[in-house]
């Protein structure tokens, strides 16, 4: 039965600690004065003042034993979304969450800050400065981000003030920095294989990139905000580098940064988004007989041809977010931290 833990407890857990943002939490949360549990299905480094917790978070006995004394709790762990599992989307993201939600109650938590994602309300088609009550979308761009959309909704959805339950998500868009696993390693192996010649429509696409430690600020301010009558309680919030940019400059910033040539020719949007969809008709045809990953795929065409970036404005109204590491500042501690991706390296 629930305990409730004593309120200014500054003992949080992170459940995905040993992601990519993950960690970057935890290392914040260390210097701010928390003491920090990690639950992950893998433990990817040792800090003092960290307790590692390894287990699935669909196991609620699991998750109880890491969530004994902690008042808060940070939900940012996901399968990878480039994965095509299907079944293992749902049982993390979906059922995970909601014993995620249940081991929360049961442990007598009080906050539950879940990170969830600009795209769940992204169909491939333009979004110019969104606001949180865009509908989510009808028609995700993959089953990752449908997933992501039950997610949030659930946690939203289990915001309680009378029961002392509050919850409240971040949706961040692009994050980058130090040790992201995706964007600059698929930019690099992309460029590697000879790739990133071509600029997909005239360029002038605006997109946001968000530099890690802008989202851990936006997460831990949200955290330090969520109270009875905030009106954070039960809400979604964009957090980005506010500072949207072309997609392809900044693609050729880090390119460039590490040596590549930037791209340089452009193709119509229309031609290489209908390439692209007989490619992956192509590849479900043959699936039976031979499996290939396409590099080019329709999501991926979408994601680097049209507009997509998101205002914070309410973030900065309800919790005076603002961006604490500027997007050039951002893209030149990440060019810097990847010296093995560099051209010859
Ligand atoms: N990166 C981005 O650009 C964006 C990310 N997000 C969201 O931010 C969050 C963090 O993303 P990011 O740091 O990039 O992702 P990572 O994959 O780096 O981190 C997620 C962590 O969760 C772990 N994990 C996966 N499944 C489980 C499970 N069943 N139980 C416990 N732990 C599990 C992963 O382990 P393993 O690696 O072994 O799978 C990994 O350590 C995710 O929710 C993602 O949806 C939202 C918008 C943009
Ligand atoms: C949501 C976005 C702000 C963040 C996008 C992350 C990844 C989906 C992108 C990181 C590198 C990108 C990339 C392409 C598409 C989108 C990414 C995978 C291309 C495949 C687009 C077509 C090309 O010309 C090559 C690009 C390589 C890099």
């Amino acid at each position: 039965m629930a305990t409730r833990v004593r309120p200014g407890n500054k003992r949080c857990a992170v459940i995905g600690g040993s992601g990519f943002l993950g960690r970057h939490l935890v290392e914040k949360l260390l210097d701010r004065g928390y003491s920090v549990s990690v639950f992950d299905i893998r433990q990817s480094y040792e800090l003092p003042g960290v307790v590692f917790h390894m287990g699935d978070l669909c196991d609620k006995q699991a998750l109880l034993t890491a969530l004994k004394d902690v008042s808060l709790v940070f939900h940012c762990a996901s399968p990878f979304p480039g994965s095509d599992d299907r079944a293992l989307f749902e049982r993390v993201n979906i059922q995970g969450t909601q014993t995620v939600i249940l081991a929360c109650i049961e442990a007598g938590v009080q906050k539950l800050v879940l990170t969830s994602s600009a795209s769940v309300v992204y169909e491939g088609t333009d979004i110019k400065n969104g606001r949180e009550d865009l509908p989510y979308a009808k028609k995700p761009i993959d089953y990752y981000t449908a997933t992501k959309i039950q997610q949030e909704k659930l946690v939203l959805e289990a915001c309680d003030q009378q029961k002392g339950f509050l919850t409240v998500a971040i949706r961040p868009h692009g994050i980058f920095g130090p040790r992201d696993p995706q964007l600059v390693p698929i930019l690099v192996d992309t460029a590697r294989r000879g790739k990133m010649k071509f600029i997909i429509g005239d360029g002038s696409n605006l997109v946001d990139f968000t530099f890690v430690e802008n989202v851990v600020h936006g997460h831990i301010l949200a955290a330090e905000t969520l109270k009875s009558n905030s009106p954070i309680c039960g809400k979604p919030y964009h957090i980005t580098n506010d500072e949207p940019v072309r997609f392809w400059d900044f693609m050729s910033e880090v390119l460039v940064g590490l040596g590549y040539a930037a791209p340089r020719y452009h193709l119509p949007y229309a031609l290489v988004y209908g390439l692209a969809l007989l490619l992956w008709l192509l590849t479900l045809v043959l699936r039976p007989f031979v499996s290939f990953k396409p590099t080019f795929t329709p999501m991926r065409v979408a994601l680097a041809g049209t507009h997509h970036y998101y205002s914070c404005e309410r973030a900065k109204e309800d919790m005076g977010y603002k961006p604490v590491v500027s997007l050039k500042e951002g893209i030149a501690r990440t060019v810097q931290s990847y010296p093995h991706l560099r051209r010859g390296a």
